[in-house]
């Protein structure tokens, strides 16, 4: 009896389907055409869902983050100091956050033990970029900086680490960093009592020095000079519009529109540095068949590099291209990261006098008034040791690293994180945060004496160079710089800002971290005899 009924229901229920979709509208009953239409839409939410479940089952659930708009995301809400606006998020969301940016999704990190996981736990995952438009731009993605993880990226890295960096060739150097920093202590000198844009002459200065370790013999005397200039002006454009959220990356498909016109923008200073690398490859490719070539004596690194490129015995041979590439990457990524640390540290010490009579104490003692400080002496310097690693915590040169992407699906913290997603991890938020750090905002070098925390990557709760395979390629020679740059300003001057103006700490996101006010000050020379700023 059921099953007659159930069968005459069901015979029932097909006609009126039948008759509906078959648009036999005769008699119509508006009530069962709804009915119908929901029950199929239902349906076929409803398999879908059952289907993404099987799909998804065991797998860890996503990320919690802001909900967003449909379709653009997250990318209206994002506020111009992502890094902080990051930690807010991370605030809200606990030290795994997923946002959705157009197109893109972005995972944000922002906890010791997180960060373990994507650096070390499982470096190799993580160890690919997400390259932006404007960074392909800039080398076609084929510098160190950008290259995927793979055997182009590591001849790169060999290369650039345990030859043009070591310890053995930057000792071979020391020079030009000594003949650099002499030059702008004098000219510090020749106009003591003046402001000084701090941030510009260093910038200057770590300019010259990597430029002449890169084809220092090349360009000379006025050239260099002008040279400087013109690439601080490019350096700083590409950095910042590196820095900008660009709706190209998050929606590809507009990529050809250029929205923003961030890459009619990168374009100029760009197509600039790359027609004065060029020029330098040319005229030195010129001189050595002229002159016939140099090698056996080391020179500077383009004519290494060029070396290599003749020698081509390996599998991933170094072709002009690559050459192109690590030039850049030595001048882009190392001048202003190097020149931002040292304004960001002369800022602090100087907001903290007793830090600037603690570090000139421990300078007479090791180097005393009547000499200038020599590389050798900053392993002595324990205190302004201290001083870097604390300007590096509250400040690291980039806040969110270069950004990581994994290569394939896998999950951190117990959330599922997709291949090819864009990682930013926060160092700046972990190096603040008040579950490791006491008195976070605090800058007190203190902290760091007698510490375990170095440079290594090693420690999640201070990573200012990064960690794992992606480390900063140039941290050795960044270290030198540094803390010979600090040492020589600290033992040469006594520095105040100008009467009447207020020392100003506030930070500008980009993907180099500056003062959003340059550094202006004062220097007073401390030293009696004039020959010792000669
Ligand atoms: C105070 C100065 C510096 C700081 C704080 C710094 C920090 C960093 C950080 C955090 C990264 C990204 C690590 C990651 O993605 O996990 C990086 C990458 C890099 N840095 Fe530095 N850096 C500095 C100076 C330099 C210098 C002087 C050079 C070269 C002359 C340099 C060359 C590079 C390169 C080539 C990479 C890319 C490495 C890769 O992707 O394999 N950096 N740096």
């Amino acid at each position: 009896m059921t099953l007659i009924s159930t069968s005459l229901r069901f015979d029932y229920s097909y006609s009126k389907i039948w008759s509906w979709l078959s648009k036999n509208t005769n008699g119509i009953d508006d009530f069962s055409r709804l009915f119908f239409t929901i029950v199929g839409i239902f349906a076929v939410f409803w398999y879908t869902w059952m289907y993404i479940r099987s799909k998804n089952k065991g797998k860890p659930p996503s990320p919690p983050g802001p909900r967003g708009l449909p379709l653009v995301g997250s990318l209206p809400f994002l506020q111009p100091d992502l890094h902080s606006y990051f930690a807010e998020l991370a605030r809200t969301y606990g030290p795994v956050v997923k946002l959705q940016l157009g197109s893109k999704l972005g995972i944000l990190v922002t906890s010791p033990s997180a960060a373990r996981e994507v650096l070390k736990d499982q470096d190799i995952v993580f160890a690919n970029r997400d390259v932006p438009v404007a960074g392909m731009l800039l080398t076609g993605g084929r510098d160190i900086v950008w290259n995927p993880y793979g055997p182009e990226w590591r001849m790169l890295r060999k290369v650039c680490v345990l030859k043009m960096l070591s310890n053995a060739t930057l000792d071979k150097v020391y020079s030009l960093r000594r003949r650099e920093v002499r030059e702008t202590v004098g000219y510090m000198h020749s106009t003591a009592g003046s402001p000084v844009n701090v941030g510009e002459q260093m910038f200057l200065t770590i300019l010259n020095v990597v430029t002449s370790m890169l084809w220092g013999g090349t360009v000379e005397g006025d050239a260099r000079a002008s040279l400087g200039a013109e690439f601080r002006h490019v350096i700083s454009e590409v950095t910042e519009i590196l820095g900008l959220p660009n709706i190209s990356d998050f929606f590809p498909v507009l990529a050809p529109l250029d929205l923003q016109g961030l890459i009619k923008r990168i374009g100029k200073p760009v197509e600039r540095l790359n027609g004065i690398v060029d020029k330098i490859i040319d005229q030195r490719l010129k001189a050595e068949r002229e002159i016939g070539s140099t090698a056996g004596n080391f020179k500077d690194f383009l004519q290494f590099l060029l070396q290599l490129k003749d020698e081509e015995d390996s599998k991933t041979p170094m072709t002009m291209n690559h050459i192109k590439a690590l030039l850049l990457d030595m001048v882009v990524g190392g001048s202003e990261t190097s020149s931002n640390s040292i304004e960001f540290t002369l800022a602090e010490v100087i907001n903290k006098p007793e830090v600037m009579r603690k570090a000139q104490q421990e300078l007479e003692e090791v180097v005393g008034k009547d000499k200038i400080v020599e590389e050798t002496h900053i392993h002595k310097l324990p205190y302004l040791l201290a001083i870097m690693k604390e300007s590096l915590r509250l400040h690291p040169a980039l806040p969110l690293l270069v950004p990581h992407s994994p290569s394939e699906d896998c999950s951190v913290g117990g959330y599922c994180i997709p291949k090819g997603c864009r990682v930013f991890v926060n160092a700046w938020a972990i190096h603040r945060d008040p579950s490791v750090w006491e008195n976070p905002l605090e800058f007190n070098p203190d902290r760091f004496l007698n510490s375990k925390w170095d440079f290594s990557g090693s420690d999640f709760n201070y990573f200012p160079f990064g960690s794992g395979r992606r480390i900063c390629a140039g941290m050795a020679m960044a270290e030198r710089m540094v803390l010979y740059s600090i040492a020589t300003l600290l033992h040469s001057f006594d520095w105040k800002v100008p009467e009447g103006m207020k020392l100003d700490l506030t930070e500008k996101f980009g993907i180099v971290l500056k003062l959003k006010n340059p550094l202006v000050a004062v220097p007073t020379p401390r030293l009696s005899n004039t020959a010792l700023y000669e």
